[in-house]
C-alpha cells in the first residue's frame, strides 16, 4: 500500500476525475491524499475513499509537501494549469522542489500520469516499500 496524492489546477479538474476514474481500480487500496477541491470532485464520481487537505491556495500543497518532506509520499499526480497564473505559485514551486529533493515519483501532465500509473499497477514502486522500512525512527 502506497501514499498517493492528487492535485489538479481547476481547468485540469475533468481531467483528473476521468483518469482516476480510468484507473480506480489500480487507486483502490492505496492510502489517498489530496488537495480540498481537488478529492471532492473525486470523490463525488468514485468511490475512492481521499483524505482532503486544505484547498491548494489555501496551504493544501504545503501540506502535501510537509509529507514528502518526511518521504511519507510515494506519488503524486499533479495536473498542473501551465497557461494561468495561480495566486499560491510559490507553493507550487515548493511543492516540486521537494519532490525532487526526496525523488518522489511526481506526474504534471495526463501523459506522465498513465506511465507511473502503469507502473504503478506491474509492481515498479517496490523499492518506496524499502525506504518505509527503513526510513530512520526521526523522520
Ligand atoms: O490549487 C491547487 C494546487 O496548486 C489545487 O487545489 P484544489 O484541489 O483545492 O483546487
Amino acid at each position: 500500500m502506497f501514499n498517493i496524492a492528487f492535485i489538479a489546477h481547476d481547468r485540469k479538474k475533468d481531467e483528473m476525475v476521468n483518469f482516476v476514474i480510468a484507473y480506480e481500480n489500480v487507486f483502490d487500496g492505496h492510502q489517498l491524499y489530496s488537495t480540498g477541491t481537488t478529492g471532492m470532485r473525486i470523490m463525488e464520481h468514485t468511490q475512492l475513499k481521499i483524505h482532503r487537505y486544505l484547498s491548494g491556495p489555501l496551504g493544501g500543497d504545503q501540506q502535501i509537501g510537509a509529507m514528502v518532506a518526511q518521504n511519507d509520499m510515494d506519488l503524486i499526480i499533479f495536473l498542473r494549469d501551465p497557461l494561468m497564473a495561480q495566486p499560491h505559485e510559490p507553493d507550487i514551486s515548493a511543492l516540486l522542489r521537494i519532490c525532487d529533493v526526496q525523488g518522489i515519483p511526481v506526474a504534471t501532465n495526463i501523459a506522465t500520469a498513465e506511465i507511473l500509473v502503469k507502473a504503478l499497477d506491474r509492481g515498479d514502486f517496490a523499492w518506496r516499500e524499502l525506504v518505509h522500512k527503513y526510513k530512520p525512527e526521526a523522520l
